[in-house]
């Protein structure tokens, strides 16, 4: 019987065919319990367990293989041709397309996939290697976490400094100043800058035809910061224009609703008057394809250090050049605005239907170039830069108001010298902890001590984000559009945006 149990044992043994030795007579008992296992392990239950265990695990690689597609594919779509990091050739690409096949999806399907990257600070005094350029890198220290800040030497030769300056100079520069108001002037509402009717109708005529568009007047929310125009002003003109049949306004329509908007009580907004204070030159230049190279590597270098997509800059503002003289300086101020419900963005402004919120300007992040060497003075400080905590309150102490700077441009954390060719890179805003762009960053507080001696020349490159992530899509979607309908424009290409409204050079 038991012989005959070991003769079906060794059979099956047989049967999977990984062992017929012949075995030694003491050890054939304890053979056939191995047998008996070995058999068991050849059974069909353990090969089904196994391959249900191994089609889990193809299911799961494809499942992952999806993910990684989806979360990239779409967020390309969008993007654009994210720049390789840090690695961008110097040569001058072409504005890449967004796909018009896919860019027919829903915004809502894919908004979930953006992604803004930030550099790591990993902590102050920090140095990183960036390879920008095929033959040389460049360091790039941590100058502060909060902001999170940094300084890049040499990031523009000097060759590049001139050309941009020069390219600034051909297309002439715009004056900007606003004065400390004084106490009367507050209380009797007059505007920061005594300028005349004639003047602002001038200067918010930027393509010089004698009337006024609505985009024209909506480039202007910057003057919430305080520049000539408030926002009351601006709420008040804009409702003007609305009116016009035309939907454009001669200088004698404006006469009529800018003057009202300056009388006393007229001024809607119980908030106090912004306190910014500045005085320079300053005009835009274009970036995209058929601008200067030089321009278009500085574009590109900014989108490799950054690795943002590189529509999403394409997209952003100009590059802006300032021109400082002796004694011109700029307050302390912050370049973008906390998202809020009544305010929105004025880069996206096309693709919405929030005409009646005040428009603000929406800037993810900040990148600083000094362009000429300054004989003294025209450092930029960060009052508050690394502060344990940030209270608007405390920035005036003692009679010492940290934001005039200039008085008080000695006081603040960080300060930092104007150098030829160096570039700032700073964050005006937080994450919103999935990846998007959060709240404004309190501590990127920043401003520009006067110019002691010598002329500063700079140039502001400011990368624009909708906090309204969904609004961003529908605007590149929309600027997309715009694209496949004009084919053929690419040569010419321009954003819709800001660059509409000033000359190409
Ligand atoms: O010129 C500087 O150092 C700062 C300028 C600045 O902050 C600005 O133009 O927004
Ligand atoms: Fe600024």
């Amino acid at each position: 019987m038991e012989d005959s149990l070991e003769d079906l044992l060794e059979q099956q043994d047989g049967d999977c065919g990984d062992d017929n030795q012949p075995l030694a007579p003491k050890a054939k008992f304890r053979s056939s319990r191995m047998n008996i296992q070995r058999s068991n392990v050849c059974s069909r239950a353990y090969f089904v367990v196994v391959m249900v265990f191994f089609h889990v695990y193809i299911l799961n690689v494809i499942g992952l293989l999806l993910y990684v597609h989806y979360n990239n594919g779409p967020g390309e779509l969008v993007s654009g041709n994210a720049a390789p990091s840090a690695s961008v050739s110097d040569r001058g690409t072409a504005l890449p397309h967004a796909d018009p096949a896919s860019s027919e999806l829903h915004v809502e399907d894919y908004s979930h996939s953006f992604s803004l990257p930030r550099i790591e600070g990993i902590r102050v005094g920090h140095v990183q290697q960036v390879s920008l350029l095929p033959d040389r890198t460049h360091e790039m220290r941590t100058m502060s976490l909060k902001p999170l800040l940094f300084e890049i030497p040499g990031f523009l030769s000097e060759e590049e400094c001139r050309v941009v300056v020069q390219l600034a100079q051909l297309k002439g520069l715009m004056e900007s100043q606003t004065t400390t108001p004084s106490k009367e002037q507050e209380e009797s509402n007059q505007p920061l800058l005594s300028l005349s009717t004639e003047e602002v109708f001038s200067l918010l005529d930027l393509n010089q035809d004698g009337l006024l568009q609505n985009q024209e007047i909506v480039s202007h929310s910057r003057s919430r910061d305080g520049t000539w125009l408030n926002p009351d002003n601006l709420r008040q003109i804009l409702t003007g224009l609305e009116a016009c049949p035309t939907g454009t306004m001669t200088l004698e329509d404006f006469r009529h609703v800018y003057d009202v908007s300056q009388r006393p009580g007229q001024q809607q907004s119980g908030k106090p008057r912004s306190h910014f204070k500045q005085r320079n030159k300053n005009t835009w230049l274009y970036q995209g394809p058929g601008s200067h190279h030089v321009l278009q590597t500085l574009r590109n270098r900014l989108i490799s250090l950054t690795r943002l997509p590189s529509t999403l800059v394409e997209l952003s503002e100009p590059l802006q050049v300032i021109r400082y003289e002796n004694g011109d300086f700029s307050n302390a101020h912050h370049d973008s605005s906390p998202p809020q419900s009544e305010t929105t963005c004025t880069h996206t402004r096309l693709a919405g239907n929030k005409s009646a919120l005040t428009e603000v300007s929406c800037r993810y992040l900040t990148m600083l170039f000094y362009i000429s060497p300054v004989e003294e003075g025209g450092e930029t400080t960060f009052p508050v830069a690394d502060n344990r905590t940030y209270e608007e309150q405390a920035l005036v102490q003692d009679g010492v108001d940290l934001t005039d700077t200039k008085e008080t441009c000695g006081r603040g954390n960080i300060r930092i010298k104007p150098t030829v060719g160096t570039a700032l890179l700073w964050y005006n805003h937080l994450s919103d902890g999935r990846g998007w762009m959060g709240e404004l960053d309190e501590y990127s507080l920043h401003g520009e001590c006067p110019v002691r001696r010598g002329v500063k020349w700079m140039a502001n490159s400011w990368v624009n984000v909708d906090p309204d992530h969904q609004q961003q899509a529908r605007y590149q979607r929309l600027v997309a559009k715009r694209q496949r309908a004009k084919p053929g424009m690419e040569e010419h290409y321009q954003p819709l945006s800001h660059s509409d409204l000033h000359q190409d050079l």
